[in-house]
């Protein structure tokens, strides 16, 4: 393989990138050319908000040919065109062979959320102390054990005695269904895992029949009635939209966990939720923190 490395200005970026289709590249993919140095630009907002950018003001254009020539081609041909001013060649390497499974696999080691529970992708063998193991392969959903969120709610969830977490357990923005999959591993025996994405609710239901667990993954209208403990790891613009809902699955006495939250905006999610549930910071990693509460019984 041949990788034909170019830069282009955020206005050429797809029109480069739909010349390299039509010129037979296998793939094309494009970078931030500033990521990691003082000019480099977010580009992402939270749900519901406008990114600050369209696109990155220089981008790294990186298409892969299987043979040199159709690389030198495609450099020709794209340099000799109008659209092309601004843009520059950086490059035609050849892509040394690498073994992707490989590569990939072990990328993802066994994450240790206790001493005795960890997540072990199914191929590595578990920890000799873990007691408590989900096995979970990265997949199209969000949720692996390797983001601190997710974590934190996993340590919450191991470490409570049983009457705590409860037996009807509602996991809110499911994703891979971990946190679902972790409150089945402690002892809760009725659980609605709800998403709105399609692809995170069947990955939830491969997950909990990979780990021998019963689940109830769908859409979040199979959200009904109060919950001993209600989990939700989003992000904390839908988590102020959502408080009245998620609330109100929370039986009194029970427990809400919310995740998704940076430390600066534990303030602002106290307030949305003090009509119902006063939530505290529970637990804090990379940032991130956990906030808990329980509705008055
Ligand atoms: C950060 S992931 C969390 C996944 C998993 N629960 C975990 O802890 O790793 C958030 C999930 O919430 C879902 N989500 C976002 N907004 C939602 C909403 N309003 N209602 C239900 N699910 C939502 C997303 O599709 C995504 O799968």
């Amino acid at each position: 393989m041949f990788e034909l490395r170019l830069l282009a200005p955020e206005d050429r970026v797809e029109v480069v990138g739909d010349a390299l289709d039509a010129l037979d590249a296998l793939s094309v993919s494009v970078e931030d050319a500033d990521a990691h140095t003082e000019a480099e630009q977010a580009l992402f907002g939270e749900p519901g908000m406008p990114p600050p950018r369209e696109g990155w003001q220089r981008s790294r254009v990186v298409a892969l040919f299987d043979t040199r020539a159709k690389a030198d081609e495609a450099a020709a041909l794209l340099q000799a065109q109008d659209f092309f001013e601004g843009c520059s060649l950086a490059g035609i390497a050849e892509v040394p062979e690498q073994d992707w499974v490989r590569l990939t696999q072990s990328q993802f080691a066994p994450v240790e959320i206790t001493e005795s529970f960890w997540i072990v992708p199914t191929w590595h063998e578990p920890p000799a102390q873990a007691v408590q193991v989900i096995r979970l392969d990265p997949g199209l959903a969000f949720g692996t054990g390797t983001h601190p969120t997710t974590r934190m709610c996993l340590r919450w969830i191991a470490t409570q005695p049983a009457d705590v977490l409860g037996s009807r357990v509602l996991d809110y923005g499911c994703g891979s269904g971990i946190l679902a999959i972790g409150a089945a591993k402690f002892g809760a025996t009725e659980i609605d895992a709800v998403d709105i994405d399609e692809a995170a609710v069947e990955s939830t239901r491969l997950n909990a029949d990979a780990n021998a667990v019963e689940l109830s993954p769908g859409l979040p209208e199979r959200a009904q009635g109060e919950y001993d403990t209600v989990l939700a790891n989003i992000l904390a613009t839908p988590l102020k939209v959502l408080a009245p809902l998620l609330c109100a699955h929370v039986r009194p006495g029970g427990h809400l966990v919310l995740a998704g939250i940076l430390s600066r905006q534990a303030d602002e999610l106290k307030e949305a939720y003090a009509p119902w549930i006063a939530l505290e910071v529970a637990d804090t990693e990379d940032g991130w923190i956990l906030m808990t509460g329980r509705r008055a019984a």
